[in-house]
């Protein structure tokens, strides 16, 4: 039987270099918005249109993750609020809805505080919107967050999603005056091909938050360092290194927070006065890698078959992998992989599957002129080849789509 209160006492930190850990958690609400006055400025002159009668109908605010989106807009949204009788905003994260129906019924349940049941369909559950919104301030401000999780599901196209919840009859009946601040990575008309239907109900507002740089991020991170932190236990050189790479890598708060938490619980394990640049090169070495293999594993097995050909390649006699490769190399690897006939795939496939990796961010194209051969596009993974070799046994064991024996035998092939 486990001892409790030797594994308490064994897992406990010893001369932690933490004196307040919470200030690194990105959940956090932060004391004050930092370095983002331009798209403050920008939401508060939209707010402020309540005062001569006209909200958008949309406002789309995107960017990169991490980018301050969420916390800038209803920080600013919720200050007008206090200040404005006749206005009101309410907050809804769509993450894990898995259906249209289930988006809607969030907001229903943000406004309500029910839930409406599937019987009543999406027309129920906007009508009970409508009904609680004609309780509220003569303008509402509606945030969803994460809105572009909203995805085509069997029952609901994300159009009639959208039309309805702009254009809805319940909501013109009434005269509703709802502006809809829609947080997303991508601007949503690329992303959720929205039709022009849609999009002409819309009011092209945007909001755009770009990756920070380093002396943004410097000003963000810095309060947090120094709060989570014993005195000295970062270096100014060492603070300024990880300030730098986070912002090279990420333009990503969030990231960059994780990346000083484990820097710090690394120097901690190992006994340091304090935090050291090798800290942060071995974080940012691993959760690169865990973030990778994690997406290798969770990816289809014709993707990730490719990507085998893609890294198939050791150059002699450096033993390298080689890197780029071209489609027609990606596909002589796989040939020569002894795999079933089935899993063989044609230079046409590899193309397309080539292009979804890139959508994925897990490859690099682009296309080198060669002289009498034409345009030869080149293929390189965006991370270290050699992570697709040391996942395949596990991706081989841990996958169902295929029987192991018969495909990835040895993917090294000799250049
Ligand atoms: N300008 C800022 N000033 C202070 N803290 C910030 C700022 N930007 C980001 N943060 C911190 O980073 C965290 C993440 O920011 P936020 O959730 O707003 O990012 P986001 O752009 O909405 O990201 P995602 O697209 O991943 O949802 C915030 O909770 C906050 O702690």
């Amino acid at each position: 039987m486990t001892d409790y209160d030797d594994l308490f006492a064994e897992t406990a930190a010893s001369d932690s270099l933490f004196v307040d850990k919470r200030a690194l958690d990105p959940l956090r609400e932060p004391d004050e918005i930092v370095a983002r006055s331009e798209q403050q400025q920008q939401v508060a002159r939209l707010l402020n249109g309540v005062h001569e009668g006209y909200l958008p109908t949309t406002v789309s605010i995107y960017g990169p993750p991490g980018t301050g989106k969420t916390v800038t807009t209803r920080r600013v949204c919720g200050e007008f609020a206090a200040r404005t009788e006749t206005f009101a905003v309410e907050y809804v994260n769509l993450k894990e809805c898995r259906s249209l129906f289930s988006a809607a019924n969030e907001i229903h349940l943000e406004l309500t505080g029910t839930k409406r049941g599937a019987y009543e369909g999406l027309d129920g559950v906007f009508e009970g919107i409508w009904e609680a919104l004609e309780a509220y301030p003569e303008w509402t401000v509606l945030i969803l967050d994460e809105i572009d999780h909203i995805q085509h599901d069997s029952n609901y196209d994300p159009n009639d999603f959208f039309y309805r919840l702009l254009r809805g009859e319940g909501k013109l009946k009434r005269d509703l005056n709802l502006s809809v601040f829609l947080v997303s990575n991508e601007l949503l008309e690329v992303d959720l091909r929205l039709d022009s239907r849609v999009k002409s109900a819309m009011d092209g507002e945007e909001v755009f938050f770009p990756p920070y740089g380093v002396a943004l991020l410097e000003r963000i991170l810095r309060p947090r360092i120094e709060q989570a932190f014993r005195d000295g236990a970062v270096p100014d050189a060492v603070f300024e290194y990880g300030v730098r790479e986070a912002a090279r890598r990420w333009g990503d708060v969030r990231k960059a927070l994780r990346l000083f938490r484990q820097a710090g619980e690394t120097a901690t394990e190992r006994g340091l006065e304090a935090v050291t640049r090798e800290c942060l090169d071995a974080t940012i070495e691993t959760t690169g890698k865990e973030a990778v293999t994690e997406k290798l594993l969770a990816l289809p097995f014709n993707h990730f078959l490719v990507l085998t050909g893609v890294t198939g390649w050791t150059e002699r006699p450096s033993g390298e992998i080689k890197q780029p490769v071209t489609t027609s190399e990606v596909v002589a690897s796989l040939h020569q992989q002894n795999l079933a006939e089935e899993f063989l795939l044609s230079e046409r496939a590899v193309r397309e599957l080539v292009t979804d990796l890139e959508t994925m961010g897990l490859v690099d194209t682009w296309v080198d002129s060669r002289g009498r051969e034409g345009r030869v596009k080149q293929i390189e993974t965006s991370f270290d080849p050699q992570w697709v070799r040391d996942v395949l046994e596990r991706y081989v064991a841990e996958t169902e789509q295929v029987d192991p024996e018969s495909v990835l035998a040895d993917p090294d092939v000799g250049s």
